[in-house]
């Protein structure tokens, strides 16, 4: 199979599809790779070390789309990159869509083969392509919160551990899932007083295990939710539902009602976000303010530690790519209920429920649109 690997386009996304070495692994399947040229150029992946990896560099995206069977890429589609999918080409990315009508349509139009990384499942039920990154942008989420806490950006003017004699600051976490825990270690790391909330007691049960009073564990309702925002110097957004837009858990109400210069970091905003204020920025102007109150929504959280992002991405993301490569799609999704509960668009149809839902659209089942 032809893998071609597209440089990201989206404000200061650093990361690539696949590294050099992915790319050795791809060749050594006996299959070939075509790399847009300069996509890994800034972190440090130069176009050599894809060469004596055996990929081909081109010139341009349009070359790269043009060409391959397969497009690896990291964030979901841009419109221009949507134009330039074709029918039965699979494309293997982040795509994000319950949020995103306009590129659930640009995809529906194209007819390609759309598997998302953040659907993919493990037999642990949990997410696996989403994992690296959710680790990533969970222990992001503190530098980003604790920077935004600063004067100088609109915070309150707090230290998170504080000192010896002053409090540390509150923090408390929305979801224990992967973005939740990496946020409570950094956070606890840092001598914060934490709290995290979820509405699965199970999980806040190994979260207990895991920080063992270090981070204080609350059931999430409306009454907990509400104290536990107004009573936080920053607060965490880290819920999710997978594959749908994200549950607005904070309302305009009680953000209004936070203390002047506390902080909200929505890691979920690209789901949609988990608080009403929320809309999705980027990594050249990640904060705004509303309320007095600081937002940090920044949609693709590792892209601003692009080389770690990449490395981790891969190690989670080459066996499923080198499956659909060695296999191609339909015997590859056929195979694996996990990969295919990747499938979120096949051949102009809706195949993951919570898009469709989301967005009023037909479903069809994954397996049907495969015809499997
Ligand atoms: N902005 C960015 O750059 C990035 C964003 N993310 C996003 O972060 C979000 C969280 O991802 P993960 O931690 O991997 O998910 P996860 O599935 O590991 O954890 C989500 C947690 O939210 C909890 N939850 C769901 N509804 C809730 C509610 N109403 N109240 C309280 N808790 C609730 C679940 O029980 C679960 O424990 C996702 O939207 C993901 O796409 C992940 C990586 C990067
Ligand atoms: C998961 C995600 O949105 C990202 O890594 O950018
Ligand atoms: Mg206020």
């Amino acid at each position: 199979m032809l893998v071609g690997v597209p440089k990201e386009i989206k404000v200061r996304e650093y990361r690539v599809g696949l590294t050099p070495s992915s790319v050795r692994e791809m060749i050594a399947h006996g299959h070939k790779v075509i790399v847009q040229k300069n996509a890994g150029y800034e972190i440090g992946f130069v176009d050599e070390m894809y060469v004596a990896a055996g990929a081909e560099i081109v010139e341009t995206a349009k070359e790269v789309f043009d060409r391959a069977d397969m497009i690896v890429k990291v964030k979901e589609p841009q419109a221009v990159e949507c134009e330039m999918l074709r029918e039965g080409q699979i494309l293997y990315t982040y795509l994000h869509l319950a949020p995103d009508p306009e590129q659930t349509q640009g995809l529906i139009k194209s007819g390609c083969v759309a598997v998302a990384y953040e659907t993919v499942t493990d037999k642990f039920g949990g997410l696996p392509l989403l994992a690296p990154m959710s680790e990533v942008a969970g222990r992001m989420s503190i530098q980003a919160g604790a920077h935004a806490l600063e004067m100088k950006n609109g915070g309150r003017g707090l230290l998170l551990g504080g000192v010896p004699g002053v409090a540390p600051a509150k923090v408390t976490i929305i979801g224990g899932g992967v973005v939740g825990t990496n946020a409570a270690r950094m956070a606890v790391g840092m001598g914060a007083d934490v709290v995290i909330l979820d509405r699965s007691i199970r999980r806040l049960q190994q979260l207990d295990d895991i920080f063992k009073g270090a981070a204080k564990t609350i059931v999430s309702n409306t009454g907990t939710l509400e104290e536990h925002v107004l009573g936080a110097d920053l607060v965490i957004g880290g819920v999710l539902i997978p594959g749908a837009a994200a549950p607005k858990l904070v309302t305009r109400e009680m953000v209004s009602a936070m203390p002047r210069g506390s902080v909200l970091v929505d890691v979920a905003i690209d789901q949609g976000g988990c608080f009403a204020t929320s809309k999705a920025t980027t990594h050249e102007n990640p904060t705004y303010i509303v309320d007095e109150v600081v937002h940090y929504c920044v949609a693709n959280m590792p892209g601003g530690v692009a080389r770690t992002s990449t490395l981790a991405l891969n190690n989670a993301t080459l066996p499923f790519a080198l499956a659909l490569a060695d296999k191609g799609w339909k015997k590859a999704l056929a195979d694996d209920e996990h990969l295919l509960n990747g499938l979120n668009i096949a051949n102009g149809k809706v195949t993951y429920e919570a898009v469709a839902r989301d967005q009023n659209l037909a479903y069809t089942p994954a397996r049907e649109a495969i015809g499997a």
